[in-house]
């Protein structure tokens, strides 16, 4: 039967094609009955065309969003004016989505303004899923894999070491410091560059002020073009919004070229000058042109820098409001330590307590409470809604982090929540990566940095807890200043707590010289 069903097909080529074009057809309309099938999301009730888009807060429109899902479920929709947004509070559902169907969920939403005009397509956070994507992203990951990350470490250790001899001498500046020794460390994984010497560095000042222009340009009605995109077509000579986003565009290529031929510069001229780098790995693969390189650097620099910092600002806080969880990682930090030397790389698997301080850090307080968001790009159904295609994907961390079915009495630091009751053993809740929270993202987006930024932290936080008990300030008047861990500053994606002095006093002095003494040297002078 088969036989003769060939030689029919055979006969006829015509009509067999026609036949295939309509089997072809109809499975085409199946799969996308099947994938917007569904009903669709819950969503807040809103007004007539704008739908929710006045009711998002300007400040935390997370908190806001943690308290639409409380009332909605763990995801729900808004609509934005005709433009969907879905908001994700729970991380398994983050995960089913956002790792599992990582293929469609991972395009960003078009920012004409931040992305296509002041970065020319190429700050690889807010680039379009696509080629020139999949080229940065290679780097990125070549650059920064664990194990690549672990030829970083001796620049840890001597940043460390740098950070806790300038807040002996100099407590008070002790913001500046966190910031510099983290833009240090950074800069050096990128470039292979030795420490610098100040948070005032010129190369620093730049790159917070190009992150800071990207931040201002991309919060919501910044720019009319972003809601009519037509604008756009405009010549530069009438938008005078076009001249000022390429005016940046050429300064900051100019910037990030100059950084990347100097790296380039420095290692050829003298072998000694040569560490380990992403840049170092650019040169040897020769796979992006300068322009590109330059601006994976640029991307991965300022993409790293401030948030790793913003972290451990945190940490500063959650020490001065809780001094037992302090005392009670020296104690461990002294059993593994001692007093004689600083903690290096080969503590952090002997330091059980330290890294759930670090996870408890994060989980507290998210300095990346909307990460940043991603752009579905077809139709899905999900336990039983539909997800249209277009819609910007939120996953609401802070939320997640305060999820009272995975975290009892969420608002209260205590790091023994990712130990077994051994206080050996990590428990790690599931669906976050093995991380206990998931603040570098997710799938294909997930932030190549996490490494770096892992052992940047581990080992700072060791260092400085090692050297320091951190407590109260006091005031002019001689009264104790107690920091309001609810004031926080909104810098655009990363969110920081608000300025408050802070106390670094020096636990053990003779230990302290004496493990300065054998610490990895540096020719950094301090401000
Ligand atoms: C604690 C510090 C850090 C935090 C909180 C953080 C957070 C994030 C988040 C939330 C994303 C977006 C993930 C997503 O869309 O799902 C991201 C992306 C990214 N991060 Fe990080 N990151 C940190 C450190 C770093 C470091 C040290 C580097 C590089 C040296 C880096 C480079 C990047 C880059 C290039 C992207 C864009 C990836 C892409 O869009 O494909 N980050 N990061």
């Amino acid at each position: 039967m088969f036989r003769s069903f060939l030689d029919a097909i055979l006969a006829r080529p015509d009509q067999a094609a026609v036949l295939c074009l309509g089997v072809l057809t109809v499975l085409f309309l199946h799969s996308h009955k099947q994938r917007t099938k569904g009903k669709p999301l819950p969503c807040p009730k809103g007004i007539p065309v704008l739908g929710n888009a006045l009711q998002i807060q300007a400040t935390a429109p997370w908190v806001q969003m943690a308290k639409w899902g409380a009332e909605l479920g763990p995801i729900f929709r808004l609509n934005l004016g005709g433009q969907t947004a879905v908001v994700i509070n729970d991380y398994r559902v983050a995960s089913d989505l956002l790792d599992r169907r990582s293929s469609i969920y991972s395009d960003r939403p078009r920012m004409i303004m931040t992305s296509e005009i002041m970065c020319g397509g190429y700050f690889l956070p807010f680039m379009r899923y696509g080629n020139l994507w999949r080229k940065f992203r290679k780097a990125a990951h070549e650059g920064l894999s664990p194990q690549v990350a672990e030829s970083y470490l001796q620049v840890h250790e001597q940043e460390s070491a740098i950070l806790v001899e300038a807040l002996a001498k100099q407590p008070d500046a002790w913001l500046s410091h966190l910031y510099r020794a983290v833009a240090s460390s950074t800069l050096s994984v990128c470039y292979g560059t030795p420490p610098i010497q100040s948070y005032d560095d010129p190369v620093v000042k730049d790159v917070q002020e190009f992150i800071h222009r990207l931040d201002v340009a991309s919060k919501p009605g910044a720019y009319l073009v972003e809601m009519f995109p037509l604008l756009n077509r405009l010549p530069a000579w009438l938008a005078g919004w076009k001249r000022f986003g390429q005016f940046w565009h050429q300064r900051d290529t100019v910037m990030f070229t100059n950084l990347y031929e100097d790296a380039k510069r420095k290692s050829r001229l003298d072998k000694s000058l040569y560490q380990p780098s992403i840049s170092s790995l650019l040169f040897e693969k020769q796979e992006l042109d300068d322009k590109a390189a330059a601006w994976t650097l640029g991307s991965l620099f300022s993409a790293g820098a401030f948030t790793t910092a913003a972290i451990h600002q945190v940490f500063v806080l959650a020490m001065i409001l809780h001094p037992q969880v302090m005392c009670k990682a020296q104690a461990e930090i002294d059993r593994v330590v001692g007093k004689n030397r600083m903690p290096n790389a080969g503590d952090r698997d002997k330091l059980p307590y330290i890294r759930a301080v670090m996870r408890e850090t994060i989980r507290w307080r998210s300095v990346g409470p909307l990460g940043i968001p991603h752009y579905l790009i077809q139709d899905d159904v999900y336990e039983g809604y539909h997800i249209p295609k277009n819609s910007i994907v939120f996953f609401n961390e802070w939320a997640m982090n305060r999820d009272t079915k995975v975290y009892d009495d969420p608002e209260n630091f205590r790091p023994e929540r990712f130990l077994d009751e051994t206080e050996q053993y990590e428990v790690i809740p599931p669906f976050t990566h093995d991380e206990g929270h998931t603040l570098f993202g997710y799938g294909r987006r997930r932030c190549p940095g996490a490494h770096v930024a892992n052992n940047t932290i581990l080992l700072n936080l060791a260092t400085i807890l090692w050297a320091f008990d951190i407590q109260k300030a006091r005031d002019a008047n001689g009264e104790l200043v107690t920091p309001d861990p609810d004031k926080q500053v909104d810098e655009g994606i990363v969110v920081v707590p608000a300025d408050f002095p802070a106390s670094f006093v020096i636990r053990d002095p003779d230990g302290f010289q004496r493990a300065l003494a054998q610490a990895p040297q540096s020719d950094c002078i301090h401000p």
